[in-house]
């Protein structure tokens, strides 16, 4: 049987992902320089473009991996294209990576293994993820799910006294 969702939303709209992924670079420009960014797609590709134009970072490489194939629910963790040898090559020494979030913490696990001295960033952390980053900007609880503003469309919202969950 499936866990059960998270019971709390914490929805995200494009101008707060680009304010707290703007704040992730303010705060990872003290712990450069760094030559390279390895973006774990696809959720670390929005936030990789922004902290790559704050910090000046200009080589881009991804590790491609997936596991949450049913909205909520987590399944086996697949990497579909691996960092490439030569950015890995001395343990991802200078090397940024980055992601959207960190829950569970299994995809960030699997990128740490294979970067072991590589600087980890996400713009949000869950505890249960947080030990395996370095850096991150705002924490929500283990029961929320946070919800991007590249998931999201616009909708109409019953009226509170309606019944709304708000
Ligand atoms: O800490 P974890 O429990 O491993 O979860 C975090 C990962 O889950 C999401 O990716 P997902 O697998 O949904 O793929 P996507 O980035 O392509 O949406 C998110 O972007 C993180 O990469
Ligand atoms: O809370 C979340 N939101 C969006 N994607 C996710 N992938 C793992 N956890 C989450
Ligand atoms: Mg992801």
């Amino acid at each position: 049987m499936s866990p059960a969702p998270p019971d709390k939303a914490f929805p995200v709209s494009w101008d707060q992902f680009h304010r707290d992924a703007r704040a992730l670079a303010w705060r990872l420009s003290g712990s450069g320089p760094f030559s390279a960014i390895v973006c774990i797609t696809r959720g670390g590709l929005v936030p990789a473009a922004i902290i790559s134009r704050e910090l000046g970072i200009r080589l881009i490489e991804t590790v491609c991996i997936a596991s949450y194939h049913d909205y909520t629910t987590q399944g086996g963790l697949h990497v579909l294209k691996d960092v490439d040898d030569a950015l890995a090559a001395n343990g991802g020494e200078g090397i940024l990576v980055v992601d959207d979030l960190v829950d569970t913490g299994k995809t960030a696990r699997v990128v740490r293994d294979r970067l072991p001295k590589a600087h980890v960033a996400t713009v949000y952390a869950k505890p249960l993820g947080r030990p395996l980053v370095d850096t991150f900007i705002t924490e929500v609880s283990q029961d929320t799910w946070i919800y991007f503003p590249w998931d999201m469309g616009y909708t109409f919202q019953p009226p509170i006294a309606q019944g709304s969950a708000g």
